[in-house]
């Protein structure tokens, strides 16, 4: 069974942000059988957009994003951004000058994570959010996918300071599927979205801004302003379905144990991941791919000059940049927008460690081999990060 799928990356987001090391942030892609070919066909339009002036300083992401179309991709996005007035968390509510009050949507998982979103928000979050200006209309998810529904058919004049998700990656990727879906994308774009993480673990808020806590990004929404972030397209050219992620997009023994670990959400929780990564690595199947992919020329950032030395060897003569091509067995490819930190975890290792959230690329480690020693070792490096320095494990940023 062969799939090919397009990653397209032409937008950048503003503000704060959604998430995946697990996520749903990022895309799983697997098969369960023993020998998989996958055609990769990326193509990543290299337009990055210009960045909110107010940087890092809460969850709020504003995005602007103009799809398959890199020539006016810098034009379309010079509007100015909303400016968020920075209001003092502690203020009384009868206090809060006219225009700091900030309508919004808030999307609430019940479902999430321990199934604490509720309580987090109703005792510990609303009241803060309330006192710095926030008029909130709260919507509780009854299904998978109704976030997107939500994101994709709310009424952006009802709601124009955004949308807040409660709960984790998954959401926040709802959300921002829903938004781009719009017919009218290009205004739903502009919506930020903020994000209180209740989630199993939302990598995404805590890579980027460092805050894994419900009422540290309650005041952080509270003080306002943005953090641009990438977003990338995964595209199945098969069915031309496409999908926009802010994390990362997994291919092989991880997309394999985020697919099952689905199975036991309700029974086990965040736990999932442990158990369904237990399961797979006894029943490991063999994963065949064949990757192209288009390196990021060191003469655009000589920084990564090292990181790319390899593949750009490769590349044809005439300083003519052209797609390099992988093919054979894959424990896993990693595609990542940021430098994926879990939540969760005693070492809190990361993925990538050169990723940037904001950089107009993505970074690629390829895994190559099969079996379960090369496995081990590979994640027993990663614990302590040293997994990039392992033999079979190619490192590179890519356009
Ligand atoms: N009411 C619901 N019932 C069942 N599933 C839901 C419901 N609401 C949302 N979902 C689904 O749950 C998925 C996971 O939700 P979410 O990301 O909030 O939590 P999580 O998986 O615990 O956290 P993380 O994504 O950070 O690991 C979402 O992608 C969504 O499709």
């Amino acid at each position: 069974m062969s799939s090919s799928w397009q990653v397209s990356c032409s937008a950048a987001i503003n503000g704060f942000t959604s998430n995946t090391c697990h996520s749903r942030n990022y895309y799983q892609h697997s098969h369960t059988t023993s020998l998989q070919s996958w055609k990769v066909d990326r193509t990543l339009l290299p337009r990055k957009l210009r960045k909110s002036t107010q940087r890092n300083t809460s969850f709020f992401t504003q995005m602007k994003f103009v799809p398959h179309c890199s020539s006016d991709l810098s034009t379309s996005c010079r509007e100015e951004l909303p400016n968020y007035l920075a209001v003092d968390v502690l203020q009384d509510q009868s206090n809060t000058r006219k225009g700091a009050v900030r309508k919004v949507l808030v999307i609430l998982n019940p479902n999430s994570g321990f199934r604490s979103s509720r309580d987090v928000f109703y005792k510990k979050v609303q009241s803060k959010l309330k006192l710095s200006g926030f008029v909130m209309e709260v919507v509780e998810t009854a299904y998978a996918g109704h976030a997107k529904v939500l994101a994709s058919t709310v009424d952006l004049n009802k709601f124009p300071d955004g949308i807040i998700c409660v709960g984790g990656d998954g959401i926040v990727n709802e959300v921002l599927n829903g938004l781009l879906g719009r017919d009218d994308f290009e205004v739903a774009i502009r919506l930020p979205i903020g994000i209180i993480p209740t989630g199993s673990d939302n990598s995404l808020v805590w890579t980027i801004l460092g805050i894994k806590d419900p009422v540290s990004a309650a005041i952080a929404l509270a003080k306002g302003g943005f953090t641009p972030i990438d977003v990338f397209a995964v595209k199945w050219i098969q069915s031309g379905v496409t999908h926009f992620g802010l994390t990362a997009s997994y291919y092989g023994f991880v997309a394999d144990v985020l697919q099952l670990s689905e199975n036991f959400r309700l029974q086990l929780g965040p736990f999932r991941y442990v158990a369904a990564g237990i399961l797979k690595f006894l029943s490991l199947p063999q994963y065949k791919f064949e990757v192209e992919y288009l390196p990021l020329s060191p003469g655009k950032n000589p920084e990564l000059k090292q990181q790319t030395e390899k593949c750009y060897e490769q590349l044809s003569d005439g300083g003519k940049v052209s797609w390099v091509t992988r093919k054979g067995e894959f424990l896993g490819i990693f595609v990542c927008n940021h430098f994926c930190k879990p939540a969760r975890g005693l070492l809190s290792p990361v993925i990538a460690p050169k990723a940037q959230h904001d950089d107009g690329s993505l970074d690629l480690i390829l895994v190559h081999g099969s079996g379960r020693l090369k496995l081990f070792c590979f994640f027993i490096a990663y614990q302590f990060c040293w997994h990039l320095l392992l033999p079979y494990v190619e490192y590179v940023k890519v356009l």
